[in-house]
């Protein structure tokens, strides 16, 4: 079996709302993030490390933020497609691991929700897709409730032919 590795990360700054969306779950909140699609920091993560396995790029060129089909764009489109983009070369995601980073909101109670989603979209096992979340102790721009981030690494299997 043929394996890749690749890892992502995304940042997006709080503002105007209720909710955030994570891993495709609703989650509400004193704040929503500023950007120019739905701003899933998990679902871009994860598409930049699914597309950084491969060398395809990342998600700014797929989707470029110019571009008004993306403007308030569901980030499962992204995902969806980047799924599609390594199911027609072969590949498909083994595994994925992903860190939030926020003070707020609790992540803990919507990771199982977020799980579904994933691996839903990605048409793999739920033990196959880990969310997982940390504070970053009050420090720094994350700490300071500016805004939220997450990380990926992702595998990428291949059945040797
Ligand atoms: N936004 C968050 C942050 C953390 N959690 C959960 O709390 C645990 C402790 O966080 P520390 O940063 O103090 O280590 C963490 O392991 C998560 O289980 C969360 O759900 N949402
Ligand atoms: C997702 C895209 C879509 O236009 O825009 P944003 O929602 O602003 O998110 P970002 O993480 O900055 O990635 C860039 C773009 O691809």
């Amino acid at each position: 079996m043929n394996v890749r590795i690749g890892q992502g990360y995304d940042v997006h700054a709080f503002g105007d709302g209720d909710h955030v969306m994570l891993g495709g779950v609703r989650v509400p909140h004193e704040h929503g993030v500023i950007a120019h699609s739905d701003g899933d920091v998990v679902l871009h993560a994860l598409c930049d490390a699914m597309l950084g396995a491969l060398a395809l790029g990342d998600i700014g060129r797929h989707f470029p933020p110019s571009d008004p089909r993306w403007k308030d764009a569901d980030s499962r489109t992204f995902l969806r497609h980047c799924n599609a983009l390594l199911r027609e070369r072969g590949w498909r995601v083994g595994n994925a691991d992903i860190t939030v980073v926020c003070e707020r909101p609790k992540v803990g109670p919507h990771a199982e929700a977020m799980r579904a989603v994933v691996a839903d979209d990605l048409g793999i096992a739920l033990d196959e897709v880990s969310i997982k979340a940390t504070t970053s102790e009050r420090l720094g721009f994350t700490g300071r409730a500016e805004g939220i981030a997450a990380l990926a690494v992702c595998l990428l299997v291949r059945d040797a032919g």
